[in-house]
């Protein structure tokens, strides 16, 4: 089968997007879609999306993880899916579109550049030791650290993904080093199953749990460096609910393409 597809990267979440409005490819094929993913023998990324139609929307985000299934939310794919269609002129700047965790409101600049996508409202923080666990779309761990440039990401976040707590379902395993003015944050994603340059609704768990640690309230902004570049976390809490919640940053085309695979 022969796919036309685009890449695109948010602070180095990388990600393959397919225009599949005609309904072209059926992606309910897992090895298909790993083979896809694989940066040695498919295109290569961190996961890839489908852009869809559905009625009410502009469009319907379908997200697999590398790994080659479903997956839940994605904030950097959600934010590069907002560029990909406002490049195939689906929109203009700013949208309504259904993902996997319900409808999202975004805004990209005049550049096609700079998406800001609102997240789901999160009221519930749950602790597992020193950690916090809460889901922004995706289910995360978030652990403060020190020295965190020197961290083994790979086999600690690994380590407590396939705990005897986490291995059924699978987390997201966040570590974060508070470095004052901004936090620096390193993710090992589930479904990726490796360390990315970023993880949009990890960092907008960091963001959420250290308002949480540190007595915050009001409207705040989290600005947040990853390996891959910066983001920004906006929200307002108010001691019980975290709402408006936007993540914030760059989402760029790299190149397109098409490739030519048979379905396994
Ligand atoms: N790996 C995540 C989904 C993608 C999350 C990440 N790429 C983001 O930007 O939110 C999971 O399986 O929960």
């Amino acid at each position: 089968m022969n796919i036309h597809f685009y890449k695109y990267q948010g602070a180095g979440n990388d990600f393959i997007l397919v225009d599949n409005r005609e309904m072209a490819v059926n992606h309910h094929h897992p090895a298909f879609i790993a083979r896809l993913c694989d940066r040695r023998f498919g295109i290569g990324g961190d996961g890839i999306m489908f852009l869809q139609e559905k009625p009410g929307f502009d469009f319907e985000m379908i997200y697999y993880n590398s790994d080659g299934q479903p997956s839940s939310m994605c904030g950097n794919g959600g934010r590069c899916i907002v560029a990909f269609a406002k490049k195939l002129g689906v929109i203009a700047e700013e949208t309504n579109f259904l993902a996997v965790d319900g409808p999202h409101y975004a805004k990209i600049s005049e550049s096609g550049e700079w998406v800001s996508l609102q997240m789901i409202d999160v009221d519930t923080i749950s602790r597992d030791g020193s950690a916090y666990v809460l889901n922004t779309g995706s289910p995360h761990f978030v652990q403060e650290t020190t020295d965190l440039k020197n961290k083994d990401v790979y086999h600690e976040g690994k380590a407590i993904r396939y705990n005897d707590t986490y291995r059924g379902e699978g987390i997201n395993i966040n570590f974060i080093e508070d470095l004052g003015d901004h936090y620096f944050v390193r993710t090992y994603e589930r479904g990726v199953e490796d360390e990315t340059f970023a993880c949009g609704t990890g960092v907008t768990a960091v963001a959420l749990a250290m308002a949480k640690q540190k007595g915050l309230r009001g409207d705040l902004v989290a600005p947040i460096r990853v390996l891959g570049g910066s983001l920004s976390i906006r929200f307002h809490y108010d001691g019980e609910r975290f709402t408006g919640i936007f993540l914030e940053g760059p989402a760029r085309m790299v190149f397109s393409g098409s490739i030519d695979l048979e379905l396994q």
